[in-house]
């Protein structure tokens, strides 16, 4: 992980042995007129994985899905989906692909159910006769069963994701890509869209999810992938860039020399920072390391964890993000008081 603080972060890319990839992009790129939505993405998608594509609004998240799922064509580069290069293999890839992106184009005037029925009469992986079942089995597991007479125009945006979701799961499937599947869903929807997903996940499906909270990828990702202004700046297991770095503790004191005698004493690795000392947690343990400095007489003005290496880079992407909008913020009412 990189602690640059240049706008630019570098990518970071942790894999083991190369594992077999359910998904895979090569340099993607896609350009809307003057807007770069996607730029050089080189994506990989364990199968087996819980892939969290994360980033803040606007950095590409929705177009590299569409990429993915043959429904943008890139500008620049490949991808391949269930090991099939796109275009060519879309069909014989995509009915093993399930899909919950926005605007599904469901009918407005047909009942929940009677959408899904229409739905599942497309899919080539079910027989005419299994349809019926298929669809409310899906219907029960995004807890819609209640609400499947109703019409579809009358939905909430969180009935609305639900049916999506009930789509994408008509039948089994090899992977399943679902952007921003909690959007518009109460905690209670969120805890069943979790749930629905933890199950994909222990059958063996892959599943893709797009999300804009570092908490909802953390929840139910085993790898993720970090988008910023249409690149992946980091990929890996969610667990390897979530420990890379983390195991240190800052310590705020006035007493540096102190500190680190007494840490060295009692062979804890630490060095002299700016504001006090900073402790490797190695082989030792943040109350330990306190007691020592306490024992030792050093004035403990205050202790907190280093941030984790993708906590730390995604809190540094959305601050930027943050900081540009108020600054465009402040520029319109400039605009606007001339
Ligand atoms: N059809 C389009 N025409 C023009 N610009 C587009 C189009 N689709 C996306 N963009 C632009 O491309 C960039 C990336 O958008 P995208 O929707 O992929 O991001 P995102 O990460 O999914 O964002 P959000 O979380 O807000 O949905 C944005 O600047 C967006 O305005």
């Amino acid at each position: 992980m990189t602690s640059s603080t240049s706008a630019r972060v570098e990518p970071v890319t942790t894999t083991g042995s190369t594992p077999v990839l359910a998904a895979r992009t090569r340099g993607l790129r896609k350009v809307y007129g003057r807007t770069v939505a996607v730029d050089r993405v080189d994506l990989d998608v364990p199968r087996g994985a819980v892939l969290g594509m994360l980033g803040p609004n606007g950095s590409g998240k929705t177009t590299t899905i569409r990429m993915l799922l043959g429904l943008v064509r890139p500008t620049e580069g490949e991808v391949e989906l269930l090991g099939k290069a796109l275009p060519d293999g879309v069909a014989e890839a995509l009915p093993h692909v399930g899909a919950l992106v926005e605007g599904p184009g469901f009918h407005p005037f047909l009942s929940g159910r009677e959408n899904l029925r229409r739905a599942a009469a497309f899919e080539p992986l079910l027989a005419t006769g299994d349809i019926r079942q298929a669809v409310e089995d899906a219907l029960e597991r995004v807890g819609l069963a209640a609400a499947a007479h109703r019409r579809y125009r009358g939905y909430s945006l969180g009935m609305k994701q639900r049916l999506g979701l009930a789509a994408a799961l008509l039948v089994k499937r090899k992977l399943i890509v679902l952007d921003e599947p909690t959007n518009g869903l109460d905690p209670a929807g969120t805890r069943e869209v979790r749930k629905v997903i933890a199950d994909l996940h222990e059958a063996g499906s892959t599943v893709v999810v797009s999300s804009h909270l570092l908490s909802e990828i953390e929840a139910i990702c085993t790898h993720v992938a970090v988008l910023h202004r249409g690149t992946v700046v980091a990929q890996g297991e969610l667990a390897e860039l979530l420990h890379a770095d983390s195991s240190s503790l800052l310590v705020v004191t006035p007493d540096v020399d102190d500190a680190l005698n007494a840490l060295r004493a009692g062979r804890i690795s630490a060095r002299p920072i700016e504001e006090g000392v900073r402790v490797e947690l190695i082989g030792t343990t943040a109350p330990a390391v306190l007691e020592t400095l306490v024992r030792a007489g050093v004035a403990v003005h205050e202790a907190r964890r280093h941030r984790t290496g993708l906590e730390d880079l995604f809190a540094r992407l959305t601050e930027a993000e943050e900081s540009e909008h108020n600054l465009s913020a402040v520029d319109t009412i400039e605009e606007g008081a001339r």
